[in-house]
């Protein structure tokens, strides 16, 4: 058994590298000493101090972001020679030592390579992981399964494989539900006019109304103000598929400065002239770059010390419960038309991978319970998330040192933190608690499995993850007692298409209150390292 505090080691992990002289400086209990070791998966460090062992850290090197150099030959002072980590899970990490012994060279550049094998045309650990769990979770999620659970095939809406060697869209899944008279001519013709060929495909039917979601990326308008007959026509037929269709909304998630400054990049929104039965709506989100700033000053605000004075007024300014609050607004907008006005809603931004992803998913999740189960949750990350094209490798940056990136962005953890905003509403409508969200963001940044990995469907085909490394949903399902929610109220499973006759839709719909005055910071994310912040929960330190 391991000693507590002694570092376990993974199937196929193995330390790669040792410094016994090392301290730890804890911004909260200050200097400790201890010994720091480096595996191919991971930061080890344990204290020689029985009575520190709490500040034991183990930090998947997949969570580093940045590692730099403190101190040099010159400086003098206690402590102020050695290495700080920058992470991406919302802290830095800071390890002094001797200048005598030159374990900093060694240790510092076995961090680099490890950390970031991409940049060093070295594997990412979890092609050499492997470990059996009882359920393989690269099944948990099955195109057709899914779609024929959403009860497609049926006379509206009819399964294409034109996409099968994802040579039309090379960011979409090979599998998509079409209009049932939108032929496969008509398709490659709206690809050319939809950015990156992302045309608008099913996201979600309803089960009575078979009013639908449907999600794309931004019509090629330009600024000369091209037309589509056949991006107009299929936009038609995406109408016409619902019986009740007599308009169709097109929710645009930008703001429509945004929208209109895209049009010199050749892209644009539609027209209402041109689209005669659509209304156009801007949801007003912010785009990557946005997001990026405002969550670096959250991180700024959190860590390490907390300013009770000024706490309000910093989470004010850094905007993040704003655009929490947007983005929830938009999906209940979304809701609304799907729910209540049995119309159908096309979905799209600029490129249709990042607030298009967290619109339909959350919009998804807010309207079918079965994405509120455990396996449902898997399935609709999944879904909208991984086999759309969400660029995870690109807005993570897994495996690379660039950290400065101006594709890095946190939109899949902003949208995990719009899901905690529906659980903290609604707490017994999910099946599962925050901590597996908690989780899921965990191993977003520690490539220990292959879920996350790639920016593309296609890609992961050609890399065969599914064959080569680990699916997230394999440990999690070995284990998801510890993520169950004992509140949860609702059925088991909603294996049918719609929940059994006890519970009728208004029951199993959530409209979340989107208002400044009832969302919350996650702190138990945001300030996970903080003590002062939560309470000592050793549940949130490891996952
Ligand atoms: C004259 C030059 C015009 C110009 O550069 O347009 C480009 C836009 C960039 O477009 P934006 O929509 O503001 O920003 C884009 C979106 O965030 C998109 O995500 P999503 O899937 O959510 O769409 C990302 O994939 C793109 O990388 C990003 O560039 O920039 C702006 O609109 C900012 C100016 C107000």
């Amino acid at each position: 058994p391991h000693v507590l505090g002694d570092i376990q080691l993974l199937d196929s992990e193995k330390v790669m590298s040792v410094a016994r002289e090392v301290t730890y400086l804890c911004p909260f209990s200050g200097p400790i000493r201890g010994i720091l070791k480096v595996t191919n998966y991971q930061l080890h460090f344990r204290p020689l101090d029985a009575a520190a062992l709490q500040c034991t850290l183990s930090v998947p090197l997949g969570v580093v972001s940045r590692i730099e150099k403190v101190g040099g030959a010159s400086s003098k002072g206690e402590n102020s020679y050695g290495i700080e980590l920058f992470c991406k899970d919302m802290r830095n990490l800071r390890f002094a030592h001797k200048q005598e012994n030159h374990s900093r060279r060694g240790i510092f550049e076995k961090l680099q390579q490890l950390a970031f094998p991409l940049s060093h045309k070295l594997p990412m650990f979890a092609f050499s992981y492997s470990e059996h769990f009882p359920e393989d979770g690269w099944h948990v999620y099955e195109p057709i399964a899914e779609l024929k659970r959403m009860g497609v095939n049926n006379d509206m809406w009819r399964i294409t494989r034109i996409n099968d060697k994802y040579e039309v869209c090379d960011s979409y899944p090979s599998v998509w539900a079409v209009p049932a008279g939108a032929n496969d001519d008509l398709l490659r013709s709206v690809a050319a006019f939809r950015s990156r060929g992302r045309i608008p495909v099913l996201a979600w039917i309803h089960p009575s109304s078979q009013a639908t979601i449907t999600r794309c990326s931004q019509p090629l308008v330009g600024v000369s103000g091209k037309r589509s007959r056949e991006d107009e026509r299929y936009i038609q037929q995406i109408m016409e598929a619902n019986a009740q269709g007599h308009k169709l909304f097109i929710m645009d998630a930008r703001p429509s400065a945004n929208a209109i400054a895209n049009k010199a990049k050749g892209g644009g929104y539609e027209s209402e002239d041109a689209y005669q039965n659509a209304e156009l709506v801007f949801l007003d989100i912010h785009n990557i770059h946005v997001m990026r700033e405002s969550l670096r000053k959250l991180k700024e605000l959190c860590f390490p010390q907390i300013d009770q004075a000024r706490w309000f007024s910093g989470i004010e300014a850094t905007c993040w419960l704003k655009h929490i609050k947007c983005i929830l607004a938009g999906a209940v907008r979304i809701v609304d038309k799907v729910e209540n006005h049995k119309t159908s809603v096309l979905v799209h931004c600029s490129d249709g991978w990042d607030r298009t992803a967290q619109l339909t998913a959350l919009a998804m999740l807010m309207l079918d319970p079965y994405y509120r189960t455990l396996r449902g949750f898997e399935v609709l990350i999944e879904k909208e998330w991984l086999s759309f094209g969400h660029k995870f490798q690109l807005r993570i940056g897994h495996g690379d040192e660039r950290h400065s990136d101006a594709d890095r962005s946190p939109v899949f953890v902003q949208w995990v933190d719009c899901v905690w905003q529906l659980q903290q509403q609604f707490p017994t409508a999910f099946e599962f608690t925050e901590r597996l969200l908690i989780t899921i963001v965990d191993h977003l940044y520690s490539c220990r499995f292959g879920t996350f990995l790639f920016n593309t469907e296609r890609e992961r085909v050609k890399e065969e993850v599914k064959t080569k490394t680990v699916s997230l949903w394999s440990y999690i399902n070995s284990r998801q007692d510890l993520y169950l929610n004992p509140l949860y109220w609702g059925p088991s499973s909603f294996g049918s298409n719609s929940p059994p006759s006890p519970y009728s839709r208004p029951q199993v719909v959530l409209v979340p209150v989107a208002s400044l005055r009832v969302i919350k910071l996650w702190k138990a994310l945001y300030c996970r390292w903080n003590p002062t912040m939560r309470q000592q929960d050793p549940i949130y330190q490891r996952t």
